[in-house]
């Protein structure tokens, strides 16, 4: 893997992107360094696809500057595209062969020669637990294990920078963990990856830097620790009741802490935000209580980074 130390591996600034009147990326800009996990999260239609395709020069921006290992994505297109790997939301679909052989085609395009590519795919198909599915059709294989094998076959070929874009989706939790700790080995090696997805916690586990985009902005951008530090100043209370959480009960807890986050969490659960746990949680049973609400369970806890996430999004 080669760097270019001295620089970013990817650069953006003041990126816009228009679809026709619809303004998709406005004024987007960061840096993401080598050797590091950078964690771009955000609500549907944020924008993070459309990030992901311009970075790899699949999308022209409509201003802005883009590099990638130092080059302008409008220039440079060919030689970033030998040095990246892009797992997209599409499903790949060589539905007629087996993982292995798909795998084996995949490494020939990128024109990796035949003992090598026995190397790789034999490493690769143990690294995340293939085994047992090597020689199975493509369309014979369920929805995670098609994810699965797609995640992996990026990993046939040498890169500097890897775009996965929503990996995890559909894996189960052990096919997930193995996943993130492969991701977490090569990036020892060296290698830069742009990671996108809704779970927190993956998040949170994975990335050394996070960018929540949001209607197209950037609305912060910092360690995981430093956005709970930053934006999760407030604690969570908890509170279970035994009836369906209805438009009055959210009004209750809103009138009683009216500088509250107030956030539905299933449908007998409230997670309100407050500075002051104590008192606001007192204040809220008083309240309840006098209602005739029957309260099952309350708790008080410090943010999460999914917490964070739904506060800043709202
Ligand atoms: N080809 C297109 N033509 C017009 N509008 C588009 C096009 N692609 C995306 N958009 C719009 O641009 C905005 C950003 O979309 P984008 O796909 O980048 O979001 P996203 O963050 O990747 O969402 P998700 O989490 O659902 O994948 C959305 O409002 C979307 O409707």
């Amino acid at each position: 893997m080669t760097h270019l130390r001295s620089d970013s591996c990817i650069s953006v600034t003041q990126l816009k992107k228009k679809y026709g009147e619809k303004t998709a990326l406005d004024e987007v800009s960061f840096e993401v360094n080598y050797g590091k996990v950078f964690g771009f999260l955000g609500p549907n239609g944020a924008g993070k696809s459309t990030t992901i395709n311009i970075l790899t020069t699949l999308l022209l921006p409509s201003s802005g500057n883009v590099k990638i290992f130092g080059l302008d994505v409008n220039k440079a297109s060919s030689a970033i595209r030998k040095r990246i790997g892009v797992v997209s939301q599409q499903p790949s679909s060589e539905a007629n062969l087996t993982v292995e052989r798909a795998m084996d085609l995949y490494g020939l395009m990128w024109g990796i020669e035949r003992t090598k590519r026995k190397e790789k795919i034999t490493e690769i198909i143990n690294s995340f637990d293939l085994q047992e599915i090597r020689n199975v059709k493509n369309d014979e294989l369920s929805i995670g294990q098609k994810r699965r094998v797609q995640v992996a076959r990026e990993f046939i070929h040498e890169m500097d920078l890897l775009f996965l874009d929503e990996p995890t989706v559909g894996l189960d939790p052990t096919a997930r963990r193995v996943l993130l700790d492969y991701i977490k080995s090569q990036v020892k090696s060296g290698l830069t990856v742009f990671f996108t997805t809704h779970i927190m916690e993956e998040a949170e586990y994975l990335c050394d830097d996070i960018a929540i985009i949001n209607r197209g902005k950037i609305i912060a951008f910092d360690t995981p620790l430093g956005l709970k530090k930053k934006y999760g100043k407030e604690n969570i209370i908890q509170i279970q009741i035994k009836e369906k959480i209805s438009e009055l009960i959210l009004k209750l807890a809103s009138n009683v802490s009216p500088d509250s986050q107030i956030i539905k969490d299933g449908e007998n659960s409230l997670k309100i935000t407050s500075i002051d746990p104590q008192n606001t949680l007192t204040k809220l049973i008083e309240n309840f209580t006098l209602k005739g609400i029957k309260i099952i369970n309350v708790s008080i806890s410090s943010p999460s980074l999914e917490d964070v996430f739904l506060t800043m999004v709202k």
